[in-house]
């Protein structure tokens, strides 16, 4: 179980035939010239084709006692001097991608707006993971598995490592040489072994993706709708997760949503989606979708989930459609029938935005070891008044508790860092990862 945040999922996708990447996103006319005059890669006696130049192959170990490996510093070298331009650096990789492998557009998004910030992230967080083999293992083996779904196939990964060498050595000339290259071929084959290694073994054990059918739509508020699916074959999750979910009507726009419920015996799912504004498919889910309409999930992801070995309370803090997962996590400690303290605080920012409060009072009533507190911060109330972080402070100091944070960005940081303040160490608070779950909330 992991206690603090992880880093967010990369993405593309399978699909109809591919449309040209759109203007801003191809390289500017003189850098396209330059490409059309280089000899075809086959002359090119400094550049093996792409199937041989990121073929496997063990990066080089650290030098003993150093901080870091010369791999790794000239990585993270490239990725400082690239982070002012990483807007154009990666506009201008997805553009030589999909100029030079154009059956590959067709595994991305139409639009690609949220999909560029992305890589770039999936980049900086394996570089930052460098150095710890493990960490980098657990994140990459986890982005492989999750790019089964945009029908990822091993022989993609050379293609995409071309066009990022292409695109790093644009747009970090300061820190671009041959030692340079070369560590990132080798960082990147690494890379994507891992990757492609995880996808395999996944392979053998699950689908690439489920379709589940809605089954129940309940508009809980104007903006807030309760949606049930019912997968088309089993889908094994664990409570406090969340999945990827793609609409018809997005197709290759995934969002990530948690699971309201903990696994049920009729194996139905559920989530709690509100429509955000200019948001695409939590507008559709929430105004569009209806019994019979089919969507597409994901594998589970996320380790917010309860630690069956221990009988320290559950402080649970959730924010919004943040109550969501923390709903799983309470029907997963009444089912496991072990008696728990669990103390939920509820915060809303009006107190009609507490749209599953009765649902969660009717827990309350049918387990005597649940507290549900409703905590509203920006209007009347009749109840408790004011931030969830301050709220929970003032009830504390929860000794013998771990701590789960479910909501919007701003309540997990300070959340976490009241939780700190006032004595619960960090291994024991956890919470979905502020740049996975919370980024995609806008969708
Ligand atoms: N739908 C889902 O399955 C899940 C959603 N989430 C996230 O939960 C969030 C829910 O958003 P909304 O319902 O619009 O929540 P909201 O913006 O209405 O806020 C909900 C609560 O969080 C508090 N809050 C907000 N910002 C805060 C800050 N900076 N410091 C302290 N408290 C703060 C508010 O006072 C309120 O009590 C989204 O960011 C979503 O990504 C998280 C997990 C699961």
């Amino acid at each position: 179980m992991r206690s603090v945040n992880s880093p967010a999922p990369a993405a593309p996708s399978p699909a109809p035939p591919p449309p040209p990447p759109p203007e801003h996103q191809r390289p500017p006319e003189h850098q396209r010239q330059a490409e059309h005059q280089r000899p075809p890669e086959h002359q090119r006696p400094a550049e093996p084709p792409p199937d041989q130049r990121f073929r496997p192959a063990p990066a080089p170990a650290p030098a003993a006692g150093a901080a870091q490996s010369p791999d790794t510093h000239a990585v993270r070298s490239t990725l400082a001097e690239l982070e002012p331009v990483a807007d154009k650096a990666t506009s201008y990789f997805y553009a030589l991608l999909f100029i030079r492998n154009p059956d590959l557009r067709a595994l991305f998004p139409v639009a690609m707006d949220t999909q560029r910030d992305r890589l770039f992230k999936a980049l900086l967080t394996a570089a930052r993971h460098a150095d710890d083999p493990a960490a980098l293992t657990v994140y990459l083996s986890r982005l492989g598995r999750g790019h089964r779904k945009y029908g990822t196939r091993p022989e993609h990964y050379p293609a995409v490592g071309e066009c990022l060498l292409a695109a790093l050595a644009r747009y970090a000339p300061a820190t671009w040489n041959e030692a340079t290259e070369a560590a990132w071929v080798r960082t990147y084959t690494a890379i994507s072994q891992i990757m492609i290694d995880a996808a395999a073994e996944d392979e053998e054990q699950s689908p690439a993706w489920w379709q589940a059918e809605i089954v129940r739509h309940e508009l809980r508020t104007p903006d807030i709708a309760v949606v049930t699916v019912r997968p088309d074959q089993p889908y094994p999750f664990l409570a406090g997760q969340y999945t990827t979910l793609e609409t018809p009507w997005w197709p290759r726009v995934w969002r990530h949503y948690s699971f309201s419920a903990a696994p049920r015996p009729d194996g139905l799912l559920s989530f709690h989606v509100k429509a955000v504004p200019a948001g695409w498919v939590s507008g559709a889910l929430v105004h569009r979708a209806r019994p019979g309409d089919v969507l597409r999930l994901g594998p589970p992801a996320g380790s917010m989930i309860v630690d069956h070995s221990t009988d320290n309370g559950l402080l649970c803090l959730g924010g919004g459609t943040g109550i969501a997962p923390i709903k799983a996590l309470v029907e997963d400690v009444a089912e496991h029938g072990r008696c728990r303290p669990v103390e939920v605080f509820y915060g809303a920012r009006h107190a009609g935005d507490l749209y599953d409060i009765d649902t969660m009072l009717q827990l309350q009533r049918a387990h005597n070891w649940l507290s549900v507190r409703p905590v509203v911060s920006d209007g009347p109330t009749r109840g408790l008044s004011g931030e969830l972080p301050a709220i929970v402070r003032q009830y504390g100091p929860w000794p013998a508790y771990d701590a789960y944070l479910s909501g919007p960005p701003g309540m997990i940081r300070s959340g976490v860092d009241t939780l700190v303040g006032i004595g619960i160490p960090s291994h024991r608070i956890r919470h979905d990862e502020i740049g996975g779950l919370m980024a995609a909330a806008p969708g």
